[in-house]
């Protein structure tokens, strides 16, 4: 579904240049779920913001379903109808009840108000948050704010989840919860998903882990979970 080819990254500091990602190859399929992991600083972030268009490669390429995404037009068309975004702090609007952060990007979209709210109530009923809808965020639990901000994200049903260190914010007990809902929705609805991560704990939620190091795509293995 989505291929990464060749990439290449630099950034440039005063008359430094970093060469942050250095011949990355990297195949997610249908459904598939894949953890990114390293250290601080190894590129995983950077090689989130290629997949989802935010940063340009100096070499290489990314595909989408046999098309080469290049032009912004392409990676908003892709953001808006085939992706999905989740971060550690959530980036709830904190104005807005429950309901109503599920419920934008439809709005942003132009749907009609009936529809947008059939949309709403399944998935608020799916991620078992119908009770909070009329809550802000500041009257949410981390797990309640986790479960919210997948709502958004998915309310489009996209193909693919972009997961930014999704339980960092957590306590143990509510990141195996929110590892379980994720994968539960993302076989219900045969979504990919990426996942960033700086633990080994949470990256075996996935069935394939990449390692980053210094730039360079050094390991790509089945997840000991789903192997055994
Ligand atoms: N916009 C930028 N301009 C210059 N350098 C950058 C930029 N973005 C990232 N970098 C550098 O690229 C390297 C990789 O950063 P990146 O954020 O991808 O790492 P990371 O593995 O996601 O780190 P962390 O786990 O701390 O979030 C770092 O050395 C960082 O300083």
């Amino acid at each position: 579904m989505i291929d990464i080819s060749k990439v290449y990254v630099a950034f440039t500091l005063g008359k430094q240049e970093e060469v942050v990602l250095k011949n990355v190859h990297l195949h997610i399929g249908q459904g598939d779920s894949v953890a990114v992991v390293g250290r601080s600083g190894s590129g995983k972030s950077t090689l989130l913001n290629v997949m989802a268009g935010f940063i340009e490669p100096c070499k290489g390429s990314v595909h989408f379903l046999g098309n080469e995404l290049k032009k912004e037009k392409q990676w908003t068309a892709f953001r808006q109808e085939n992706a999905g975004f989740i971060f550690q702090h959530y980036e709830l609007i904190s104005s807005l009840t429950a309901y109503e952060n599920i419920e934008l990007p439809l709005k942003i979209r132009g749907m009609d108000r009936k529809e947008r709210h059939e949309k709403v109530e399944r998935l608020l009923n799916e991620l078992d948050i119908a009770h909070i809808q009329t809550h802000k965020p500041t009257e949410m639990s981390g797990g309640q704010k986790q479960r919210v901000s997948i709502a958004r994200a998915i309310i489009h049903e996209p193909d693919i989840l972009f997961a930014d260190e999704p339980t960092g914010s957590l306590d143990s007990e509510t990141e195996q919860q929110i590892l379980a809902l994720l994968k539960e929705l993302r076989h219900a609805k045969n979504m990919a998903l990426v996942m960033i991560t700086h633990s080994d704990r949470v990256a075996s939620a996935c069935d394939r882990i990449v390692r980053m190091n210094d730039g360079v795509l050094t390991q790509e293995r089945r997840s000991h979970y789903e192997a055994t």
